[in-house]
């Protein structure tokens, strides 16, 4: 099987400070893949390393396909206007502007705008269609929705998903649970420069064994369960309350979400 991307065994230290301990893992064409780890754990350090933007101390990364990087939070010089920065970068690149592209990500209308006053989802949308102005097979996002509001985070998980329906394949790094959860087909745990999980969100959620969390509101208060069988398990609460003759006000059944699991996780690698 050919794959988008495959890490073997990359280890990465900043003097001694070992990062990452020896990475590996495949990406297949096609895939929305997540990194996901807290602050400082290594997924900026891996994601420079796939793109070639930083050396690492041992191992083998192989790219198949070309790639697209987006930018970080103001990246670019604050006087140039919109339009300079994608003729620019399209010059760069030897490529002809897209002009649905643009329209594509709203930023047509923007061109004779200054950098500066943008505001940050227009920022964000600017740097993904600077990524992608010569169509990349592989596309690169470091914690691509930061400061951006809900509205703006929908609609980049919209475009995030119209491009990979497209063909594209997506690799993107991020501490926001919610967010790979929407998103990523299979995920990348990194902790303390080891991948502590790999796989899809669903297998993550089994792996923890507690994927919902039941509360009954009764007569003695509120009382939370943990189950992994929505269903087997609430017959069995329900049924004690009966024997004991405890009314039942209401019943609240909760998904973990994805953060809770990779909270737990983290526990565990951590003991
Ligand atoms: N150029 C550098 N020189 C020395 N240490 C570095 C350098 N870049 C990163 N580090 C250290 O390597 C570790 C991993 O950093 P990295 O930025 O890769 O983590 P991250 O998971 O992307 O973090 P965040 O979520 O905060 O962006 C941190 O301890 C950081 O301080």
């Amino acid at each position: 099987m050919s794959y988008a991307i495959e890490i073997i065994d990359v280890k990465k230290n900043y003097g001694k400070h070992a990062v990452l301990k020896g990475i590996s893992l495949h990406v297949a064409h096609g895939e929305i893949f997540g990194i996901l780890g807290v602050n400082g754990a290594g997924k900026t350090t891996l994601l420079e390393c796939i793109e070639g933007f930083r050396s690492y101390s041992s191992g083998t990364i192989k790219i198949s396909g070309t790639i697209g990087v987006q930018l970080q939070a103001s990246s670019l010089p604050p006087y140039i206007k919109v339009g300079e920065a994608i003729s620019l970068f399209a010059k760069a690149k030897h490529v002809k502007i897209d002009p649905f592209l643009l329209n594509d990500l709203g930023i047509h209308d923007l061109q004779k705008k200054l950098y500066s006053k943008l505001s940050a989802g227009q920022k964000r949308r600017l740097h993904l269609a600077l990524a992608l102005l010569d169509k990349p097979d592989i596309l690169f996002l470091d914690e691509p929705t930061t400061e951006l509001d809900v509205e703006g985070r929908i609609a980049l998980h919209n475009e995030i998903q119209r491009l990979n329906k497209q063909g594209t394949t997506v690799i993107l790094s991020n501490h926001d649970m919610a967010e790979v959860e929407a998103l990523c087909n299979r995920i990348a745990i990194l902790n303390n420069g080891i991948i502590s999980f790999l796989g899809t969100t669903d297998e993550l959620a089994s792996k923890v064994g507690k994927s919902y969390t039941i509360k009954i509101i009764s007569k003695l208060g509120e009382e939370e369960y943990s189950a992994v069988s929505v269903a087997d398990s609430l017959l069995r609460i329900l049924e004690e309350y009966k024997q004991k003759h405890i009314p039942i006000y209401d019943i609240k059944v909760h998904r973990g979400t994805l953060e809770q699991h990779f909270i737990n996780l983290s526990k565990e690698a951590g003991k």
